[in-house]
């Protein structure tokens, strides 16, 4: 058990765990791609550790960019969606894989895959570590999926609460 500010986490994902599914991941990913060459767009701040993960297990030519949005807050989403730090890259006719560590309400993927249609991309793909398919409310299912989970908060990996907790290897849940 850890604890981050005031609350206690339990092991949920184990740090091996993860490193397999990222390969599967990868595998899948590079054969859905072999004759394109994508942009992964990593959604900032979650997926830094993810994304650095699955792309060295992905063995086809990708362009890599990172967009930075939040729509959490402690606990909860706040239902909005902020961009906080936008794409230099001119997406239009590319095809896209969002890079996310966690689909939960599938708030902040809704508001991507808007964004990414309305500038004109060719495919828009979705892969993500962690997703929560009893709490997902909008978007689409993503197309590529580390591990389907409860609808409980997580940290570890990326994952923060209120900040904190983004470098544990390992996924933890709230107890
Ligand atoms: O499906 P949703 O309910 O929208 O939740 C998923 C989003 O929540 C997290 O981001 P967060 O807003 O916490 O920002 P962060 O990645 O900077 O921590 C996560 O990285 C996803 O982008
Ligand atoms: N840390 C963290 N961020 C989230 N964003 C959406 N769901 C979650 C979650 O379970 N944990």
């Amino acid at each position: 058990m850890i604890k981050i500010i005031d609350k206690e986490f339990i092991p949920y994902i184990s740090a091996e765990e993860i490193n397999s599914r990222i390969k599967e991941l990868g595998t899948e990913i590079s054969k859905s791609y072999k004759d394109e060459k994508p942009l992964l767009v990593s959604v900032l701040n979650g997926s830094f550790m993810f994304t650095a993960d699955l792309i060295r297990t992905i063995d086809t030519a990708v362009e890599v960019t990172f967009i930075r949005v939040a729509s959490y807050e402690a606990l909860k989403t706040t239902g909005k969606v902020r961009e906080i730090l936008g794409l230099k890259e001119n997406v239009f006719g590319r095809d896209i894989l969002i890079l996310e560590d966690i689909v939960d309400t599938g708030t902040t993927l809704e508001h991507l895959m808007n964004a990414f249609k309305d500038l004109g991309t060719k495919s828009i793909k979705v892969a993500t570590l962690l997703h929560k398919p009893d709490a997902q409310e909008k978007a689409d299912k993503p197309d590529f999926v580390g591990f389907e989970i409860p609808n409980k908060f997580v940290v570890g990996y990326g994952l923060d609460y209120e900040g904190w907790g983004r470098e544990l290897k390992e996924i933890y849940q709230l107890r």
